[in-house]
């Protein structure tokens, strides 16, 4: 698709302003940086898929800002995003929720370096990155984790059960047939009395038909 930053800037303000998430002009303007640092960077590391390059703002940054319709982070929360990539979604909802803390974390040094660069540009305050996989994290404990494309849910719960605080929640952004995969990860959990007791699926096709068959998916203790 080709791009128009124009339609594309205008697309996201309309319905973060609709879903109550109220976006100032130099937080536009951070998300758009963050797309093309994204975009520039992606070039020599893979960190999102070459061939969506063109709509990168509405296929990355938009589709994981769509986290906060279903989620408004509050001040002072601990939030992990675990398998983050390129930042995705924790950058983007970082300079979205500035009074939210971040934590990036990645099992690929490289991934995480670019992350630091990004966020160091970005002059963002609230959001550090950590090269760490998520089975080794410990002594921490957050409010909500978040995962974007990383693992089954059923995986996601077993890492994401130990380092949530009791009210805490994962929320992933998921595509495809996703009814086997919650089913698996309700079995798993009832035999193990551990993480999700319940799983909503929000589809998302309604924001931009890219998001055909993309969910946030919610899973509770
Ligand atoms: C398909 S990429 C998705 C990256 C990003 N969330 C996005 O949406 O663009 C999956 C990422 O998860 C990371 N990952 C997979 N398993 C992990 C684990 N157990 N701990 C930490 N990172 C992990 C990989 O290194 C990779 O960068």
């Amino acid at each position: 698709m080709e791009k128009n930053p124009e339609r594309e800037r205008n697309q996201i303000m309309q319905a973060c302003t609709e879903h109550g998430l109220a976006l100032d002009t130099r937080q536009i303007e951070q998300l758009e940086e963050y797309a093309r640092l994204l975009e520039s960077i992606n070039r020599s590391i893979n960190l999102v898929s070459r061939k969506e390059e063109s709509s990168l703002l509405i296929r990355h940054v938009f589709h994981s800002l769509l986290v906060g319709f279903h989620y408004p982070f509050q001040q002072g929360e601990k939030v992990l995003d675990l398998g983050t990539g390129g930042g995705l979604p924790g950058i983007p909802l970082a300079i979205a929720y500035p009074e939210t803390d971040f934590l990036l974390i990645d099992a690929t040094g490289k991934k995480i370096d670019a992350c630091r660069e990004m966020i160091t540009t970005l002059g963002l305050k609230n959001v550090h990155a950590k090269k760490i996989r998520a089975e080794e994290l410990t002594g921490l404990m957050f409010d909500v984790v978040l995962s974007r494309q990383v693992a089954p849910l059923r995986k996601l719960c077993r890492y994401a059960e130990k380092i949530l605080r009791p009210e805490g929640l994962l929320i992933c952004l998921k595509g495809g047939n996703l009814e086997k995969e919650i089913e698996d990860a309700l079995d798993s959990a009832q035999k193990n009395n551990g993480l999700p007791s319940d799983v909503v699926q929000h589809p998302l096709d309604a924001f931009d038909p890219c998001f055909e068959e993309k969910y946030i998916v919610i899973a509770y203790r």
